[in-house]
């Protein structure tokens, strides 16, 4: 059986330029679709397997990465924004015609990722950003419907696309995130 992951990653992981210097993110609408400007590449960027992260029709997990929030401008059509959830963590800006995901927003200074903005990559109308590096919080695409039973070919999957399964985020940003608390908790 295949295993669909997304449809940016199920015919292969396509790298990034390594010089991207941003883009415009263009949600699904035909008519004023809503326009978001980022300046420079895409770091961290990742499947996610959770259910808050916008995932295009279909697709079992997102793509998303992160962006410093000062590189981030609505461009066109901001009327149609929406936040999703204002008491989550990542106040995700939706639109309001075709529900796509534009950007996710911290506004909680002493969060450890305050300062970046969480965007989905395929959106760009350009290509050549980072391509995503790893998975995470796969377990939780049980939460969406997924069958215990095919958790181990979609960590399979994952494995042989070169996206290492995590069940939270990478040691490299849990490391991240326990530093940050490390020194909160010293200060
Ligand atoms: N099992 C839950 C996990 C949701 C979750 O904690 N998601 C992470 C990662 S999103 C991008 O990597 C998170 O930080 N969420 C904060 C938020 O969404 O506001 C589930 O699947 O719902
Ligand atoms: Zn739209
Ligand atoms: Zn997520």
């Amino acid at each position: 059986m295949t295993v669909h992951i997304h449809p940016s990653v199920d015919n292969g992981v396509k790298q990034g330029s390594g010089h991207f210097a941003g883009g415009t993110l263009v949600c699904k609408c035909a008519d004023k679709p809503v326009k978001v400007g980022v300046k420079g590449d895409v770091a961290h960027n990742h499947a996610c397997g959770c259910t808050k992260c916008w995932k295009p029709s279909g697709a079992i997990f997102s793509v998303v990465a992160v962006v410093p929030r000062e590189n981030v401008t609505v461009l066109e059509n901001g009327d149609k924004l929406q936040i999703v959830d204002s008491a989550a963590v990542i106040q995700r800006h939706a639109c309001k015609g075709c529900g796509t995901h534009m950007y996710g927003r911290i506004e909680n200074k002493g969060h450890p990722f305050y300062g970046l903005d969480f965007i989905h990559p395929e959106l760009f109308q350009e290509s050549g950003s980072a391509a995503p590096g790893f998975a995470a919080f796969v377990s939780s695409v049980i939460e969406s419907g997924v069958k215990p039973a095919d958790m181990a070919g979609i960590r399979s999957r994952l494995k042989d696309l070169g996206l290492e399964p995590y069940d939270c985020l990478s040691p490299a940003l849990m490391d991240a995130i326990a530093t940050h608390v490390a020194k909160a908790k010293a200060a």
